[in-house]
């Protein structure tokens, strides 16, 4: 399979991370201050990005070192560097033009320049095109004068911003001849290199403390008419020559680029704080024990509770599935994004919308499933030496930023849509959407037979997406295009997601078929992709029967075969997540050890709490007492 299934931490560069000097010795950051847990993660991220450096590794190699799996014992609080590596950079590789690219990426590369991707503003997120931040061009100084305009135009959010970056790409409304000329990017230091002091006119600082992922290092910045070279604009897509004229890029979206990536990494990424989660709530529910004891004198262990089997084997089939099609998806990005710089963008539309609705779709799906999880664990898991609130904090950011996922899904049903009524350009082949203009796929349906489940997600999707295509061009015709669009909202979000599902499903049933190494490998895979098909069914029964052809006689089956299958799925639980290859130490959690010993560990990690250094703390002097006066 793709290179991301390879074992991440037993290879080579796994294995320098987890024995490096200064990455080795980890320390618990529960108790350090703000500060102290920012300088912590910040010296553990530059030892990483030394590190990448030194090996020279790819973007591969990078995915894999910069993976949740290992950022999480890298920088356990977030990577204050992250947005420097996974946007900033590629940024600078794909949007700056050759000249540009060699006066910079030597100096990013020493660790000279340090960057963030400064594009949300506090009352813009999501609406780019409604930013304000203007860059406006004097061919005289040929410079441009990047301009806030009041603070809600300010720049918020960015990571690394705060206090860690002295570069920005900041996207800003670009103006020449007089005309707006949309949202371009721009090379902006905002700090000085030696000093690290804001430069003149630049406003900067670190937005405040959030539900996680505290030490991304999110940031402000204002700018007051700060002066930049005309040199600076990224200029492989769009330019501006000296006189001000301006010349358009070859896709009109060529500058959301960046985002594309990220959101295909994010997708990719989230399914490993999955694993993590379901490496823990697997190995958790063997240990704990607790019920009327059975015949052997025992009580349960928790597992052998249906209701336990249903909240904690679909997500470890949904590791599997989720893995595979989002590393597909890597795969076809890398693809796509060399045609578009050989000046080829007839796959970028499709891209983008499979790109959108996958991270939303993922994202969506691993965060409610590490919940799930995290209850599983019963009050043990709402610790946090758990880790489940921190996976938990960091899949729900996912679906949040880089775009909100609910405006990703619309952005996937408007290129459905226009796919269902034949108004956007045909699919190349092997697109994903050749199944809108086929005949619904009839085979029947029926149970314990996995191209049958296939073929019912497809009629859903294609249910849905013709749907509420024929819905709103309907409304198209009596109200104007913004009412009839927001009157099938709901409709078109739901059908999104079932296209993303159908992708998914897809892609999984191509890797078991082309999988060949080993027959039990082939049936294990099956019994997975089996699960993770009867959960979705369970998941959606009003739509398999609005859609899918299943009748309710179909759902009832459906219902007990999932049972069955997770009893089936069961005995392998402890070796399927094992298989993911997660060392005690990437894991770090008191329930996920691999031997098991959840009970010492907990009272191990409560040892470390201040509270418990002195018999009577201080503070039962100074606030309890008081009180009682
Ligand atoms: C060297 C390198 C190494 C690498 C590292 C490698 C791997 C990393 C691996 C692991 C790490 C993984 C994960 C990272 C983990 C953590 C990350 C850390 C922090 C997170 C950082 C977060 C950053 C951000 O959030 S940045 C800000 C992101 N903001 C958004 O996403 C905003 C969302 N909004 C939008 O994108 C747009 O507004 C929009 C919704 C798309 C709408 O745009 P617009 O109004 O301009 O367009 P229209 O809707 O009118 O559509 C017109 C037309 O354009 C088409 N379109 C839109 N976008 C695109 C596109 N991007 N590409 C192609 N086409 C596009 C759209 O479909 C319409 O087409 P039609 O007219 O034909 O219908
Ligand atoms: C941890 C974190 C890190 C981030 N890092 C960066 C970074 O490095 N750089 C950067 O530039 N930004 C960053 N962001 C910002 C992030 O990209 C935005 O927050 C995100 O794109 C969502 O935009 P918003 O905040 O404007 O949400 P809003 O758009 O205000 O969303 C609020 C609600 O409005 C709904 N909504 C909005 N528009 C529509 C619509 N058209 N149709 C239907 N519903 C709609 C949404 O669905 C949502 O329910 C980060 C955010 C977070 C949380």
């Amino acid at each position: 399979m793709v290179s991301r299934n390879r074992s991440q931490v037993k290879d080579h560069l796994g294995s320098k991370v987890l024995n490096h000097p200064e990455l080795r010795n980890t320390k618990a950051t529960e108790y350090m201050s703000h500060e102290e847990k920012y300088r912590y993660n910040l010296s553990r991220a530059t030892a990483m990005l030394k590190l990448i450096d030194e090996e020279g590794m790819d973007v591969n190699e990078i995915s894999k070192v910069m993976s949740h799996t290992v950022s999480g014992f890298t920088t356990p609080d977030g990577n204050p560097l992250a947005v420097h590596q996974v946007m900033f950079v590629p940024t600078l590789m794909n949007q700056a033009d050759d000249d540009q690219v060699s006066r910079w990426l030597g100096d990013v590369f020493n660790g000279t320049i340090v960057g963030t991707y400064a594009q949300t503003e506090l009352s813009h997120g999501t609406f780019v095109r409604g930013l304000r931040t203007t860059a406006t061009y004097d061919p005289a100084s040929r410079t441009f004068d990047l301009h806030t305009p009041d603070v809600s135009a300010a720049k918020w959010w960015p990571g690394g911003l705060g206090t860690t970056a002295n570069h920005a790409v900041v996207m800003a409304q670009l103006y020449t001849d007089g005309q707006p000329r949309g949202i371009h990017p721009f090379m902006v230091a905002i700090r000085d290199r030696e000093t690290h002091r804001p430069l003149p006119g630049i406003t900067v600082g670190e937005i405040g403390p959030k539900l996680g992922q505290n030490t991304l290092n999110n940031g402000y910045l204002l700018f007051d008419h700060v002066k930049v070279p005309r040199e600076n604009m990224l200029m492989r897509n769009a330019r501006v020559n000296e006189d001000g004229s301006y010349t358009k890029p070859s896709h009109q979206k060529a500058s959301y680029g960046t985002m594309v990536f990220t959101r295909v990494a994010i997708a990719l990424d989230t399914v490993d704080a999955l694993q993590i989660a379901a490496t823990i709530a697997a190995r958790y529910s063997i240990v704990r024990r607790q019920g009327e004891p059975r015949d052997d004198g025992q009580e349960p262990q928790i597992i052998d509770y249906q209701t336990q089997q249903l909240k904690v084997l679909p997500h470890i089939a949904a590791c599997y599935v989720l893995r595979a099609s989002t590393a597909r998806l890597w795969e076809h990005h890398t693809h796509v994004t060399s045609e578009v710089r050989g000046g080829d963008t007839a796959l970028l539309p499709e891209l983008h919308a499979t790109a959108c609705c996958l991270k939303a779709l993922v994202t969506q799906d691993c965060s409610e499933a590490i919940e799930a999880l995290r209850l599983s664990c019963g009050g043990h898991g709402y610790m946090t030496a758990s880790r489940l609130p921190a996976l938990y904090a960091y899949a729900t950011a996912g679906a949040t930023y880089e775009g909100e996922n609910t405006v990703l899904l619309l952005q996937t049903a408007r290129y459905l849509v226009k796919q269902a009524g034949g108004s956007h350009a045909p699919p190349a082949a092997g697109s994903a959407v050749t199944y809108l203009s086929r005949p619904a796929d009839d085979t029947p349906f029926a149970v314990g037979s996995p191209a049958a489940y296939v073929a019912a997600v497809g009629r859903v999707a294609r249910g849905r997406v013709t749907e509420v295509a024929a819905a709103l061009q309907a409304d198209r015709q009596t109200m104007p295009e913004a009412d009839a669009w927001n009157q099938s909202l709901v409709q078109l979000v739901a059908a999104a997601l079932a296209h993303g599902r159908y992708f998914v499903v897809r892609e999984f049933a191509e890797v078991v078929s082309q999988q060949s190494s080993s027959r039990a490998i082939q049936q294990m895979l099956q019994l997975l992709f089996s699960v993770y098909l009867a959960h979705a069914v369970s998941r959606a029964e009003g739509d398999f029967i609005t859609y899918g052809g299943l009748t309710p006689s179909d759902i009832r089956l459906n219902r007990r075969h999932l049972l069955r299958l997770l009893a089936e799925l069961r005995p392998h639980m402890i070796p399927l997540t094992d298989a993911f290859d997660l060392p005690d130490r990437l894991i770090n959690s008191t329930l996920g050890a691999w031997d098991g010993d959840v009970y010492r560990r907990m009272f191990e990690q409560a040892s470390h709490s201040p509270l418990n250094t002195d018999e009577v703390p201080a503070s039962f002097h100074q606030a309890m007492l008081r009180s009682k006066l």
